[in-house]
């Protein structure tokens, strides 16, 4: 068992919709082995009334229903009590801060963040104001509920986790995390209807392999996202390499 690295409380009204993403794959080996706990909290239980709403009519009129500020409050409060203060109390919606590989690194670093998973037309506006620290978006489109891009965060964040992945995936992981895309994966066979693998990568000549994945991930990455290679850490081999890439693009 590892020692305990986060956790993870998420306000929903809908539990049952994290039981697949959650009970597999890395999040789920990431529970097995206790690096991160994960606890589901429905909102209905913090209900005020015997009929478990959690939404009302808007003041002010207009068609569709708020979710009410009282049940996450009070929900807040029991996590309090259980648990102490979160490091990030964070409400998924539209209008949040994108969410990206730089804000999973920042929310990787604390030890208890809670999700707040908003449904109906929008979320009593007290709860931004006077609840939350983070509103987060994973997104520019409209989802029914903060449900999936919960698990969305939570992916992200748990593959960060020191012990989540095995070694060697978090040491790949670190080359994707020097913010490049990704260089291009072959497993066997060597040729495939016709499709060969790159002969460089069945030389065993890992100097070049390295290279040319280098070379790879530079080019795929000015090819579909500059933006990434004006913000990445390049070495001077990089720049290099991207010279000799732009010189042949002219010939
Ligand atoms: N991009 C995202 O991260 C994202 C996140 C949530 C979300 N929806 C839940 C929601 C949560 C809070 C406020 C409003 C709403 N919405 C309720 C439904 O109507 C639209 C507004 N949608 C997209």
């Amino acid at each position: 068992m590892g020692e305990l690295e986060m956790v993870v409380d998420i306000l929903t009204l809908f539990p049952e919709m994290f039981a697949g993403p959650f009970d597999a794959s890395i999040i789920k080996r990431a529970r097995e082995k206790g690096l991160v706990e994960i606890n589901l909290i429905n909102i209905r239980d913090f209900s005020w009334n015997k009929h478990r709403t959690v939404d009302d009519t808007p003041y002010g009129g207009g068609v569709g229903m708020v979710m009410a500020a009282g049940p996450l409050f009070e929900a807040m409060d029991w996590i309090r009590t259980r648990r102490g203060d979160p490091g990030r109390i964070i409400l998924l919606c539209p209008a949040g801060r994108l969410f990206n590989q730089e804000v999973a690194a920042e929310l990787a670093r604390e030890k208890h963040l809670v999700l707040i998973c908003g449904h109906y037309e929008g979320i009593d506006e007290r709860v931004a104001e006077h609840l939350v620290t983070d509103e987060i978006s994973i997104g520019d489109y409209v989802l029914t509920g903060g449900e999936l891009p919960a698990m969305v965060v939570v992916d992200a964040v748990c593959r960060l986790i020191p012990g989540v992945l095995g070694e060697s995936a978090s040491a790949q992981e670190e080359s994707f995390a020097d913010g490049l895309l990704e260089y291009p994966h072959y497993t066997r066979p060597r040729e495939y209807r016709g499709y060969r693998v790159p002969e460089v990568l069945l030389s065993g000549h890992h100097e070049k392999i390295r290279l040319w994945r280098r070379r790879q991930s530079l080019l795929r990455t000015l090819a579909s996202r500059p933006d990434l290679l004006a913000r990445a850490s390049l070495t001077e081999e990089d720049r290099k390499i991207l010279t000799s890439v732009l010189e042949e693009l002219k010939s």
